[in-house]
């Protein structure tokens, strides 16, 4: 008479004890506050300011602003640039520039450096951005203006 065998048991246990209450969301909690910790704009989606900030007030020249949160202000109403790692918020002056607002708003929540260096703006010029400076980009996202690299010789200090 045949025999029927149980199934061998594949159920894979550990010889070592596991804590039973360990879960996997734990280690997610975990591993998002640390990332959190080091670089909260990889993790964080980017919400507006609550308040306006006002442009070349001393309060602005210390704000932290990420690439993210620029990318949030890009239409005519709500106009900010990144210049050499500062941005500002041009809102106000696109009827005012010289080169006209349609040029400024190709780069409205964008880097806008490269096309600043270009168009061969003048030392005023250069110096009229101050009246728009709203902050400026961490350290991890700067390109322009980091500690012991080389400065172009027409970057304002
Ligand atoms: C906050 C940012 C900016 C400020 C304060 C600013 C300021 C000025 C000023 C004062 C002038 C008159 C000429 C001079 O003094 O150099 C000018 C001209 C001009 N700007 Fe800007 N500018 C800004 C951003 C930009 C950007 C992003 C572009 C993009 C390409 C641009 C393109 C031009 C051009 C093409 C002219 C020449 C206009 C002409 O001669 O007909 N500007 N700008």
């Amino acid at each position: 008479m045949a025999t029927v065998q149980s199934p061998p048991d594949l159920s894979l246990t550990s010889p070592l004890p596991v804590k039973q209450d360990t879960n996997d969301l734990d280690l997610v909690a975990l591993t998002m506050a640390a990332l959190r910790f080091v670089s909260p704009w990889s993790v964080d989606t980017p919400t507006k300011w609550s308040t306006r900030i006002v442009p070349g007030t001393p309060e602005a020249k210390d704000r932290v602003i990420t690439l993210a949160e620029v990318s949030l202000h890009d239409t005519p109403k709500d106009c900010w640039v990144v210049i050499y790692d500062r941005i500002y918020d041009i809102t106000d002056f696109l009827d005012e520039h010289p080169g006209g607002d349609d040029i400024m708003l190709e780069y409205a929540g964008r880097d806008a450096s490269t096309a600043f260096r270009s168009s061969g703006h003048s030392i005023l010029a250069t110096k009229a951005l101050d009246r728009f400076l709203i902050g400026e980009l961490p350290l991890q996202e700067r390109m322009y203006r980091r500690p012991g690299g080389i400065r172009l010789s027409d970057i304002p200090e």
